[in-house]
């Protein structure tokens, strides 16, 4: 994503659009960008969530960085935790979950594993994590913290907006957030209408000409390369 230090920090009503509008649509409606784009589990399904990224980028199966980062940690931020090859190492679990909790986090990305999960669907915020998994990280590699990382494709700066639901995590870069917030709200009306059309019985097939493209293509009698069209073949 792009430059996130110029832009002025999102609203909290573009927040709630972006939630409220879900992952597939803001990553439709971002021109199909910025999509982390790998399996997610949601410790609470059905909920839907939007905050500025948070980021921690720890060692290698370590998480001194995800201690490191928690005092930057402002309300309604999403805190990211990643590493370098992200592997089933547990980097986040209830206690750190009780310091984000206690920062008003708006949501956790782990992209590695959590542990305590019981504990963590518990809590006001919610967890989308690559695994499960009790095995504990070492405590003892520097990481870096507030710093670009690039997860399932994607590139994502400190401030960059991640919205998390049930189909995965999309981010939308800072500078970006009002035009997509736009964009947003005309796809949203676009798929409303749409909808009202499906309800009454009216088929896409029909509607998007899809049916007459075929009808048309099939009424038309194939031709092979060189034969002369009625000669017997
Ligand atoms: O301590 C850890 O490394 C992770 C954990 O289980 C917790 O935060 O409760
Ligand atoms: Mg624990």
């Amino acid at each position: 994503m792009s430059a996130a230090s110029t832009a002025a920090p999102p609203t909290d009503a573009a927040l709630a659009e972006l939630a409220d509008a879900g992952v597939a649509t803001v990553y439709e409606a971002y021109g199909r960008r910025g999509l982390l784009d790998t399996d997610w589990t949601p410790l609470t399904p059905g909920r839907r969530t939007a905050g500025p990224a948070r980021i921690a980028f720890c060692g290698q199966g370590d998480n001194r960085a995800v201690h490191e980062v928690m005092p930057y940690l402002r309300p309604g931020e999403v805190l990211v935790l990643t590493m370098p090859d992200p592997e089933p190492v547990a980097l986040f679990g209830d206690l750190l979950a009780t310091q984000a909790a206690a920062c008003g986090a708006a949501a956790v990305l782990v992209n590695a594993a959590v542990r305590d999960s019981a504990d963590l669907a518990r809590l006001d915020f919610g967890t989308w994590t690559r695994w499960r998994r009790a095995r504990g990280a070492t405590k003892s590699e520097r990481g870096s913290v507030n710093v670009p990382v690039e997860i399932g494709g994607t590139r994502v700066e400190p401030g960059d907006v991640i919205v998390l639901d049930d189909d995965g995590v999309t981010a939308v870069a800072a500078a970006d957030v009002a035009e997509t917030v736009r964009a947003v709200r005309g796809r949203v009306a676009k798929e409303d209408g749409l909808r009202r059309r499906w309800a009454a019985g009216e088929f896409s097939y029909d509607a998007y000409g899809m049916r007459e493209a075929d009808e048309r293509e099939t009424a038309q009698p194939e031709v092979s390369p060189g034969a002369t069209p009625g000669a017997p073949s």
